[in-house]
């Protein structure tokens, strides 16, 4: 056993966490919190395999040497390094970061340096820690994407994050490219009506970007908006572009 791994095993604060970006400051370009100053860590591993993921590279092999295996304490180090006093928010994301019962140590961590946190997720794995995450995103796939959505798992995640004491705010988004998605969400809203919902414009272009990938995007989200507005089912709803796409199309690393 390697010394690191030796330490690990005696103080679990310490078990290594898979990193592959750590970045910010920047905006949240999506969901509820759309616009919002933050720091992103984003680690590797994911249990979907989404047809159009834009971060494939958190789990399809391509960026296995770009992989950290970073202690909270590490995380929290580089975060103030690249952030210095200009953040108070940090969104964690992946991959899935459900998948990692030690980031709770790193959600300890950042609130002990008063800083919220975010996470982002399909809503496929519970970790205890979900709970003292300030803003969760639950994001389930919808037919698009090749993934089948376990319900079973999902409504516990909800049952469990609604039931829980304390204050946090939680939201559905769905991303959306066809009629069928748009159905599949119609659906997760009438099972969730309590939780805030989102329509998320879906990026097709996630490998290359043709020169008018900005207007295709606003083309993408003007038919959601036009779709929305003539639901019935979803007058409560929200319907959101991926602002950092807009701003910077497919850049890693903002
Ligand atoms: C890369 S995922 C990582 C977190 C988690 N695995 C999830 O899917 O929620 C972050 C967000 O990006 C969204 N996303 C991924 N690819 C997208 C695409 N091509 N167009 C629009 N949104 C996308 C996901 O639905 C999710 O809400
Ligand atoms: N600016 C910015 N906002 C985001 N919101 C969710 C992201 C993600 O990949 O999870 C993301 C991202 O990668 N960049
Ligand atoms: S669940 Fe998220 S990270 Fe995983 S493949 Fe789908 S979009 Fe990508
Ligand atoms: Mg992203």
């Amino acid at each position: 056993m390697s010394d690191s791994a030796k330490i690990s095993a005696a103080d679990p604060s310490t078990r290594p966490i898979p990193v592959l970006e750590v970045f910010g400051p920047t905006i949240q370009g999506e969901g509820m919190s759309i616009g919002r100053k933050t720091m992103f860590v984003r680690t590797a591993g994911c249990d979907y395999r989404c047809s159009w993921c834009d971060s494939k590279f958190t789990w399809d092999g391509s960026a296995k040497d770009e992989i950290r295996m970073l202690s909270a304490a590490e995380i929290v180090e580089e975060l103030f390094a690249l952030g210095g006093n200009t953040f108070d928010h940090v969104t964690i994301s992946g991959g899935n970061p459900l998948l990692l019962p030690q980031m709770s140590f790193l959600v300890q961590q950042l609130h002990d340096h008063g800083i919220r946190t975010a996470v982002e997720t399909q809503g496929s794995r519970w970790q205890d820690w979900l709970v003292r995450i300030d803003e969760v995103t639950l994001s389930p796939k919808p037919p698009s994407s090749g993934m089948e959505t376990d319900f079973e798992v999902l409504d516990s995640i909800v049952a469990r994050l609604l039931e829980a004491s304390g204050r946090r705010d939680i939201c559905i988004k769905i991303v959306i490219f066809d009629e069928e998605d748009l159905n599949y969400a119609r659906d997760v809203h009438k099972r969730y009506p309590d939780v805030p919902f989102i329509l998320q414009t879906g990026n097709p272009q996630v490998s290359h970007e043709s020169e008018d990938h900005v207007s295709s995007l606003l083309h993408r989200y003007e038919w959601l908006i036009d779709r929305l507005s003539e639901l019935p089912d979803l007058k409560d709803a929200r319907a959101l572009p991926q602002l950092h796409t807009l701003v910077w199309g497919n850049k890693r690393g903002v």
